[in-house]
């Protein structure tokens, strides 16, 4: 579940964005739509405990991050939110294997390799697991980001513009594997976009507008 109240974030020397409120049940679907600067990537990372809220509240699976402090919201993060960015951030230093296993080391937990195997596995590049993610096709580097956001089966997955870069085929089949995964794990699926695409395809989704005009500052 996600629930937001009253939120406000503003940039040092950037406009301050203001949300509406928002409640997702567990196992929902969320799309936040809005166009570009309107404040979607800073929403996600509100939600996802990576930046503070100035004002408001976030409350995600049970979990109200703005009583945490920046250490304990980490490891909470670690644990119970799987992000597909849309800037992948995998490791070049470490093979397809490694970049999984650093799940294990931000939540604090012993690595499970059984686990990763069975992820990789889950997504269909267990095969590459030897592979540096620069040897990797894009769709093939999005799967292994996804095989780690949701190995820890996650209450929560995030998505930001997970098919700026696909062609037709490939989001189809994005989406398809994301929804897949949330199912699996029973996690709340939040995807932020503004490609008509995945609008189409996740139709029966909850939506969450943001307004293009931020508040002056
Ligand atoms: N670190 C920052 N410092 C100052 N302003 C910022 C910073 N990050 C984002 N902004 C501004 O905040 C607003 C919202 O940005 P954000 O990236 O959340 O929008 P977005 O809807 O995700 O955009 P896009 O679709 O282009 O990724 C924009 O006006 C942006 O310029």
């Amino acid at each position: 579940m996600i629930r937001t109240r009253d939120l406000r974030h503003a940039y040092p020397a950037g406009p301050a964005l203001a949300f509406a409120d928002v409640d997702v049940p567990q196992g929902g679907v969320l799309l936040v739509q809005g166009p570009s600067g309107a404040g979607k990537s800073t929403w996600l990372a509100l939600v996802a405990g990576l930046l503070r809220a100035q004002t408001g509240q976030v409350e995600v699976a049970g979990q109200d991050l703005t009583a945490l402090p920046g250490a304990q919201r980490d490891a909470w993060r670690g644990r119970h939110l799987g992000f597909l960015p849309q800037k992948l951030h995998l490791s070049e230093a470490l093979t397809v294997e490694r970049n999984l296993a650093l799940a294990y080391y931000a939540a604090g937990l012993a690595e499970d390799r059984s686990a990763i195997a069975a992820a990789l596995q889950a997504l269909g590049v267990a095969d590459l697991a030897s592979r540096r993610p620069g040897q990797l096709s894009g769709g093939q580097a999005q799967r292994v980001a996804l095989a780690r956001a949701v190995l820890l089966k996650p209450q929560v997955l995030l998505a930001d513009e997970p098919t700026a870069s696909l062609d037709d085929a490939a989001a189809e089949s994005a989406l398809g594997l994301l929804r897949a995964c949330a199912a699996r794990c029973g996690a709340t699926l939040v995807v932020a976009t503004h490609d008509a695409r995945v609008r189409a395809a996740l139709h029966d989704a909850q939506v969450h507008r943001l307004d293009a005009a931020p508040l002056p500052a």
